[in-house]
């Protein structure tokens, strides 16, 4: 069996210039900070090499030989440009950069060798220009997505195609006498050494669309601002955690925590130092939580927590905790108030638990954290709110209803002086 190179060459051709318009058109997928971009101008480098060493009967062989090669030693280093920049690494080393005018010294120095020698000489050295991008997809390959295995994986195959080459041409120098030559090894090394590439461009592609989906996931379940779940994904894991607990027979509790008098923060420090507090606070409330608790930002300065899985007296806990950590917090310490003296704010809690195997529509749960949160605020805020009575659904005017589980320092010692 042989393989008709020139016919290889042509398809391949074909391949490369057909996927180099299909990137050029996905080219904005504006998540490798223009990493596609990158790899697209590698693919049409790639074509362009194509078409020059394909025209040696009708170019000088200089010409051919030494602009077909050098780029495509050019789109193999676009190829470790668009790699580093979509794994967020420093630039391409500049020993890698080198080598693109070191192989074309390289070629003027071997244009005469036989062509069976150039071609293992050329084999051997674009497999050393690709095997850094193999070592860098390794590197990254836990904490990357999901396709870039498939590109580790081809580019990876591509260096093995690239040794087997070089290792036949040294091998067989007969089989290589001619660029076209029909031959099983010539057509199999120069097939997989090609069509590896463009399975790579694929993954590539596959790549830049799963981190492209993943934020615009991302954006539509989590506060812009805070980093918190929004409102779209609180409702959905409320809604999740409130089945689970009705089906295992687990308790389950939710938490709503509203700054007090935020707006003082803002009409004394502006919108913009306000929006810093909001940050602040929502990291120190995820610095105290697990893992697998959820806490959202509803809107303005209202944040909430389901917490799956948890008694009264864990909702109690956790909301003290939180509590707590706000109060604690001197805002002082943020870039926004560097030169502001020590103060504080504090924040008000309503809490609900949900006693296992029992049903609740979300929004009547809610409405119960949120009628603790409303007594706390009334009791003189910086405390929390338990809503024991409500959850059996009782109607019960407001006070009655609520439990006073725990109380912080009081409203005015520290929500109200420390603001200077
Ligand atoms: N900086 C900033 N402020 C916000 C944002 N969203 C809402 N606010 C402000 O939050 C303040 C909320 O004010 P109020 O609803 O009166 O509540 P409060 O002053 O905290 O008083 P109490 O809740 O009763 O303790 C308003 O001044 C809003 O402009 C935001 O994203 N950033």
């Amino acid at each position: 069996m042989t393989l008709h190179v020139p016919t290889i060459f042509i398809a391949l051709l074909m391949a490369i210039v057909l996927f180099g318009a299909a990137l050029a058109h996905a080219g904005d997928v504006r998540t490798g900070h223009g990493a596609l971009q990158r790899w697209a101008w590698g693919t049409w480098c790639a074509a362009g090499g194509f078409v020059l060493l394909g025209s040696r009967l009708m170019l000088p062989e200089t010409l051919s030989v030494i602009g077909g090669n050098t780029l495509i030693a050019l789109s193999l280093l676009l190829t470790g440009h668009a790699l580093h920049r979509f794994l967020r690494e420093a630039d391409v080393p500049r020993w890698q950069v080198a080598l693109v005018p070191l192989q074309t010294v390289m070629l003027l120095a071997i244009l005469d060798l036989p062509l069976a020698r150039r071609t293992a000489l050329l084999s051997l050295f674009y497999a050393l220009q690709l095997a850094p991008s193999v070592w860098l997809i390794a590197r990254h390959v836990a904490r990357s997505e999901r396709s870039m295995r498939m590109v580790g994986a081809t580019l990876g195959l591509t260096v093995l195609a690239l040794l087997l080459r070089t290792a036949h041409a040294t091998l067989d120098p007969s089989a290589y006498a001619d660029f076209f030559q029909a031959s099983l090894g010539n057509g199999l090394t120069y097939l997989a050494a090609f069509l590896f590439p463009l399975g790579a461009g694929f993954g590539f592609l596959l790549a830049n669309l799963e981190r492209s989906s993943r934020r615009l996931e991302q954006l539509a379940t989590h506060d812009a601002l805070t980093g918190c779940a929004n409102r779209t994904l609180f409702d959905a894991m409320l809604q999740a955690t409130l089945d689970q607990s009705r089906r295992d027979g687990t308790p389950a509790s939710l938490l709503v925590l509203d700054l007090d008098h935020f707006k003082d923060v803002n009409d004394r420090h502006g919108h913009l130092a306000g929006d810093a507090v909001l940050r602040a606070c929502a990291q120190a409330l995820k610095a105290r939580l697990r893992a697998s608790d959820l806490l959202a930002r509803l809107g303005g300065e209202e944040f909430a927590v389901v917490l799956a899985r948890s008694t009264r007296a864990d909702a109690l806990r956790v909301a003290e905790d939180l509590r707590a950590a706000v109060a604690g917090l001197d805002l002082a310490a943020i870039a926004a108030f560097a030169d502001a003296t020590p103060w504080h704010v504090t924040a008000s809690l309503g809490a609900a638990t949900l006693p296992g195997g029992t049903a609740v529509a979300p929004d009547e749960f809610y409405g119960q954290a949120d009628r603790a949160l409303y007594e706390a605020k009334r009791l003189g805020r910086n405390r929390v709110v338990h809503a024991t009575a409500a959850i059996l659904g009782r109607s019960m005017p407001a006070a009655s209803a609520t439990e006073i589980s725990s109380t912080g320092a009081s409203d005015r010692a520290i929500a109200r002086t420390p603001v200077p």
